[in-house]
């Protein structure tokens, strides 16, 4: 099986494809400071407890922060006794190249959404991940990475809120019925949320005025559903594109070394 790995700035999701499905899909907070044999112990209990009998011989890595990946390279060469392929990194290619500024280091789960995209519903894409950051990637006609939007991401907005003002709370994202908020809570929340549904359709108006073509909006991250409730924001919700995207990335290179 191949055990296909998402780390993100807040969360780390490890998922088992089978070849078909992902059988299992486990989540842990990012920590840098996590040794090979920690989430070896960690991903085991998880397997055993679900009752899962998995044989991984093949790992993919997808990783925006770069100091994590010396140990999953270690877990996956002490546990798999396989040399996984790191999205960005020699020995992973990319089924097309992005078309960005000479020298910008795109983020791996971007280029990673992108293939996952792509193969799904071909070129001309706009997919927005709500994740540490909400990010825009722009998917060409012929499946390239060419550019997009970094924005705040949801709970950032609203920790940074908490951080800087003594007064404000912290508090979770929530979909407010009114837009005047009668409350401190409710204000917060009505700035996140309906600032956020501004943003996703004012930033998707500009990316298609500035694109050429007719543009289709996939969304994916833990809070696609929130926002597109009630709103036509996306043509659709893909819960699973970054896991997708590994995949795909996987069986390309697999089929260019055959
Ligand atoms: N209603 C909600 N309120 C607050 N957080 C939510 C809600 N729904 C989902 N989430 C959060 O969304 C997260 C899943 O989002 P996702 O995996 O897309 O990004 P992330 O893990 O937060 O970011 P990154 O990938 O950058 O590390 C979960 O950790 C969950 O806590
Ligand atoms: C924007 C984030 C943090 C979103 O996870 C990540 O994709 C990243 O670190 N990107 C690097 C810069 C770029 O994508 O242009
Ligand atoms: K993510």
């Amino acid at each position: 099986m191949l055990l296909c790995i998402d780390c993100g700035n807040t969360n780390t999701v490890f998922a088992l494809w089978d070849g078909d499905d992902f059988v299992c899909t486990f989540r842990t907070s990012t920590e840098w400071q996590r040794t090979a044999d920690q989430y070896f112990v960690w991903y085991t209990t998880l397997l055993n407890h679900h009752k899962i009998d998995a044989h991984v011989d093949e790992v993919i890595i997808s990783s925006t922060v770069p100091r994590v990946v010396f140990n999953l390279r270690v877990m996956a060469d002490r546990y798999f006794g396989t040399r996984p392929y790191v999205v960005t990194k020699a020995g992973c290619l990319l089924p097309v190249d992005p078309r960005v500024d000479e020298g910008t280091q795109v983020g791996p789960d971007r280029l990673v959404n992108t293939a996952g995209a792509f193969d799904r519903h071909g070129g001309d894409l706009i997919v927005v991940d709500f994740g540490t950051a909400t990010t825009f990637d722009v998917v060409a006609e012929d499946g390239a990475y060419v550019g997009g939007v970094i924005a705040p991401g949801v709970n950032l907005s609203l920790e940074a809120l908490h951080q800087a003002a003594a007064a404000l709370p912290h508090v979770d994202i929530t979909k407010p019925q009114a837009v005047i908020g009668t409350n401190t809570v409710a204000c917060m929340q009505s700035g996140v949320f309906w600032g956020y549904i501004g943003l996703i359709n004012g930033l998707c108006e500009r990316i298609k005025g500035e694109y050429d073509r007719p543009m289709k909006v996939v969304g994916t991250g833990g809070l696609a559903p929130l926002f597109s409730s009630g709103y036509a924001l996306f043509d659709c919700i893909e819960d699973d594109l970054t896991m997708h995207g590994l995949t795909v990335i996987h069986r390309f290179n697999k089929d260019q070394n055959n």
